[in-house]
Formats: C-alpha cells, structure tokens, sequence
C-alpha cells in the first residue's frame, strides 16, 4: 500500500476526481476478459456488472468494528470526491469493491478499494469510470486495452487444510452432539483445502473459467478472494432491498432425470427445509427494522447449480429512507446470516471458532460493491478462495442440524469445492 493511498483515507490527499461516459461495448465481448493484471475486481452475473483495476484509494481495517470504519471511510471519501457522470445507474460514478473478514477476531484484514478504472455493464447499456486521487483523468482508460490473456495455473495439487475428512467428521458429529443437547439450533461447519501451483497463479485464469460455467452466479474478485457465489446478502437498488437466502443442499449426478427426483425430493427433506427456514429467518429479521414494506415467501425454490442444488428464497423490501441506509448499513445489519453463521447467532459463531479449528478470514464475509449513492450489491463470499503467489486456499461449508450425517456432510463440501477446483484445473 502506498502512503498516497493511506493519505486519501485520512483525507490528507487531493479528492478524486471522477468521470463516467457512457461507452459502445460489442454484445459478445465478455467483461471479464477486458480486466488488466494490475489489481483487477470482478462482479459479473450473467454478463452484467463492474469489473475494474488499480487502486485508486483503499482502505484496510479489522475487528469488530469493520463495516463501521469502512462505512466512515466511505462517507468522507464520497463527499470530497468531485464527481461527473453522464449515466445514472446504479454502480456508476464513484464505487468501491469491498471484502470483509467473516469472524470480529480474523487476523485477515478486510478491505475496500477504488479502481482507477471500472467498466460496467448492465443490459444494452455500457460505461467506463476513470478515478485520480492525483487530481488529474491522465490515459487511465488506455488500460483497458492494454489487457493480456490470463496463463493457465501449471501444475496445481492439492492438500488438506487445516482438518482432513475425518478429523472434520468428528467436528460435525461433536455440533450434532451439541445441538442435540439444546445448546442451539443450527450451526455451520466449513473445511479448508490448499492447492499449490507450480507458478504464482494470474487469478484472471479461475475468474474467466467461473464466469462462464457459473453465469448464474456471482463471479467475485476483490484483493484475493475470489469465487462464484450463488448467494446475494443484499442488493439495494435506490429503495428497493432483496436477498437471495440459501440453504440445503443436494449434489448433482449429471444424469437430468434423477437431478430431478432429487430437487424433488431436497423440497420435501425435512432437515434441509428446517435449515432454511433457519437462513430465512435471520435474514428477514435483520432487514425488518430497516424496511417499511417486506415480501418473504413462504417456500422456498429449487436452485439448479451445474454442481449442486440449494433451497432459495428470494426475500425482499422497501427501506424506510434510501438517504440513510445505505446496502453497507444492511450488510452490517446482516452478517452473519444462519446461512453461513447458525441460530442463535452468538452460539454458533463461537462453536464455530471451538470447532473449525481455523480462521474463516474473508471465506463466508460479504463481497461486493456500493456507489457513493448507498446502492450496492453484497454476495456471501462462498465457492471461494483466496490466492497468494502460488498458493491458493479453498472453503466449503455445511448447515448442520440435529439430523446432520458427518459423511454426507463431507460430500457436500467436496461438491462445493468443485467450482474452485476445476476452475484451477482444467
Ligand atoms: C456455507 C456454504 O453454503 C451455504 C449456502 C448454501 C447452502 C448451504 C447448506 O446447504 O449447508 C450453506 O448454508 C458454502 O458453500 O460454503
């Protein structure tokens, strides 16, 4: 990190300056294969949204004060920020990309950062952002065009992480034994895997891949974690709030007949629906105060993932006053949801600490993006990873419940793991 950055935190720099024009971008021309090398973020579904690169300010913090220090950041660097946009959509202007640890106690940091330059895309419409914190729009959008095909990651194995299967196994059997006894409801177990390439891995590689095998998905990359989450916290889009809960999962056989006989049956099994309703609930309550109107369905659907499949409910509302709550405000109301965290919230995220035997960093935090007007859209940082030089370390996780089975808990992680993992492979 440069001090220049450190000193647009603390105000002490010239403000950015900011432009957006809206831009002509071929149908066919993929976000992701227009990102540079140089600290490239990604936020892509479907074709759609923000990609970008450079650091035009960033911010790191930690504890259980982040999403409040980032807020504060935020705030002071919008207000300064001289800003001109000729598009009035949501993710133009001024935008930061932002990754959070998932526990108050992570070593990780968490992180916001300015790009110096975005692209976005939503629809038929394009737009390119150029940021300076040095006063000046120089050649910045000249980057884009200057960006290279990603190498393939070369010779990637792979390791148990902190647990192996059965030591996690014996983790999941101790939270049914606890759970059993009344401790609490629901908790959520997750493992780790380490995979070790032979070259520092160009994370532009596994972004393309996920991209496109997951386009239904939120393909991320904010500082390292990178993923394809099929989870959205939150999305607020001026006043209207939504939320893609998930939980309950079944894996995939590739044959489509069965696939069916089994979504059919994830909508029956009474253990995968009591952990949603679980997910449901810590959702719908933690949005309740903020909103004045909300819609939560009263079953869920089925999610049809190439590798699993998720119960989902898609809830949402209307914010009581879109000036002051902003999509960072609902994710600090939100986190940890029962979707990654467990009922009662407290309990869990201490068993889980008792329990993982590692530190989640930002693996189960929020990742996403906000603008300066508080919209924003905030996935759950799952099917992720996070890459340092070679090496990069790999997360699934599990809800269990009281009729959790240890084994067919592992095989959900090893399904869940697929995404990462093939996008590192093949
Ligand atoms: C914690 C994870 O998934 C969550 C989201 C969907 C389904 C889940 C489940 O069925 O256990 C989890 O709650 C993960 O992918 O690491």
């Amino acid at each position: 990190m440069s001090s220049q950055i450190t000193d647009v935190a603390r105000g002490a720099a010239s403000p950015l300056v900011v432009r957006t024009v809206e831009l002509e971008l071929p149908a066919d021309a993929p976000l992701v294969d227009l990102v540079p090398e140089d600290h490239p973020v990604t936020w892509l579904r479907r074709g759609d949204g923000l990609v970008g690169c450079g650091v035009a300010a960033r911010l790191r913090t930690s504890g259980a004060d982040r999403f409040a220090e980032a807020d504060a950041w935020w705030r002071e660097l919008t207000e300064r920020a001289i800003v001109r946009s000729d598009v009035d959509e949501p993710g133009s202007g001024l935008v930061a990309f932002g990754t959070f640890a998932f526990s108050d106690d992570s070593a990780e940091e968490s992180t916001l950062v300015v790009p110096e330059v975005i692209l976005g895309r939503r629809g038929e419409r394009a737009w390119l952002t150029t940021v300076s914190s040095r006063g000046g729009l120089d050649m910045l959008d000249r980057r884009l065009e200057l960006a290279t095909t990603p190498p393939a990651p070369v010779g990637v194995t792979f390791a148990d992480g902190a647990l192996d299967g059965e030591q996690w196994m014996g983790r999941v059997a101790d939270a049914v034994a606890r759970i059993t006894a009344g401790e609490l409801e629901k908790v959520v177990l997750a493992r780790d895997l380490v995979a070790t390439a032979e070259e520092p891995v160009d994370v532009r590689w596994p972004l393309r891949r996920l991209a496109e095998l997951y386009p239904t998905c939120w393909t991320f990359h904010v500082d390292g974690m990178f993923g394809a989450t099929p989870e959205l916290l939150v999305r607020r889009e001026r006043g209207l709030v939504t939320s893609r809960v998930l939980a309950g999962t079944i894996r995939r056989t590739g044959d489509d007949a069965r696939d069916l006989h089994l979504a059919a049956r994830l909508a029956r099994s009474s253990k995968d629906l009591e952990e949603h309703e679980y997910a449901v609930r810590s959702v719908a309550e933690a949005l309740e105060p903020h909103c004045s109107s909300m819609n939560v369905p009263e079953a869920p659907f089925v999610l049809h993932l190439p590798n699993v499949m998720h119960l989902a409910s898609d809830v949402a509302g209307v914010v009581h006053d879109s000036r002051t709550v902003s999509s960072l405000d609902l994710v600090a109301a939100l986190h940890p949801s029962a979707a990654v965290g467990g009922t009662p919230t407290a309990t869990a995220t201490r068993l889980i600490a008792e329990l993982e035997g590692m530190d989640r960093g930002r693996y189960a935090g929020p990742v996403g993006w906000m603008d300066a007007d508080g919209d924003g859209e905030w996935g759950i940082a799952l099917r992720s990873a996070s890459v340092e030089g070679r090496t990069v370390r790999l997360f699934a996780g599990c809800g269990i419940v009281a009729d959790s089975d240890p084994e067919a808990e592992l095989a959900e992680t090893q399904g869940k793991f697929v995404p990462v993992r093939d996008a590192l492979t093949r």
